[in-house]
């Protein structure tokens, strides 16, 4: 066993000083410890999820739609580099590991009609409103502006869940497949920290479920303040941050032994 092995093999690491949070009753498995704010978070692998948020090219790639609508997407490269590893670990712990697609069909039915507020205040919809050569592109399923980057693709044992609206919770499978592995640690990355994401967390929070987003592991829509309010919020309100490297830390980060 080499240092770098035996190390990974101490778990849970030691939080000194922290606080940690333990859900009653208690967690069933090897339990893990993740250094996060306002506390650390105690979970087991087996009853968490790695949720990946809406990271399809109109998120996360110029040309799609949050940089059309004029949003900046100039610093999403190191996110997505981040929910990479994020992703290689969580697998290698036995984490399961969900992505979401946020999007309508072509025509835009799922997208609802004007009785319905998303088609008012739906930035995708207003941008097609006004550029209408790009409808049935924006977010579209059958779309490149849909699809997941090349970089962050379901494996075989991942769960690929599209949705119609800001929350995850909201129109789809999520909480009965969640139930159905016994999952109720729920770990976040993706984009938008401040719409898809913190919709998500806050759903998941009514719904008993506990969520820690990974900090660096996100993006925010709009200025440097919306990440920051949403951290605020998830932080102070409804659950707890971490980052990339502590949730490796905390969960052995097996990835790089077990890539072949
Ligand atoms: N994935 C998201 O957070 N989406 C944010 C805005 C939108 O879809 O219009």
């Amino acid at each position: 066993m080499t240092m770098l092995q035996e190390s990974r093999a101490e778990k849970p690491k030691a939080i000194e000083n922290q606080t940690i949070v333990r859900r009653e009753p208690k967690n069933t498995g090897d339990e893990v410890i993740l250094t996060a704010r306002p506390e650390a978070i105690a979970f087991t692998p087996q009853q968490t999820a790695l949720i990946v948020v809406d990271m399809q090219n109109a998120y996360a790639s110029q040309g799609g739609y949050l940089d059309l609508a004029g949003f900046d997407v100039s610093a999403t490269a190191p996110v997505i580099a981040n929910i990479k590893v994020a992703i290689a670990a969580a697998r290698a712990a036995g984490i399961k590991v969900i992505f979401f697609q946020n999007g309508w069909d072509n025509q835009y039915v799922e997208a609802g009609g004007a009785g319905s507020p998303n088609f008012h205040k739906s930035n995708a919809l207003k941008t097609m409103r006004k550029r209408p050569e790009l409808m049935g592109k924006l977010l579209a399923k059958g779309d490149w502006d849909y699809d997941l980057v090349d970089e962050l693709q379901p494996q075989p044992g991942d769960i690929v869940l599209p949705k119609p609206r800001y929350s995850g919770f909201f129109n789809t499978q999520l909480d009965s497949l969640l139930r159905s592995y016994g999952i109720h640690h729920l770990v976040f990355t993706g984009i938008a920290t401040n719409v898809c994401v913190e919709s998500t967390l806050r759903d998941g929070f009514f719904l008993e479920y506990f969520g820690v987003v990974l900090e660096d592991a996100t993006h925010q829509a709009g200025p440097d303040f919306a990440q920051k309010a949403a951290i605020y919020n998830i932080e102070t309100f409804f659950g707890w941050v971490s980052d990339v490297r502590s949730f490796c830390d905390a969960v052995g980060d097996k990835s790089e032994q077990n890539a072949a």
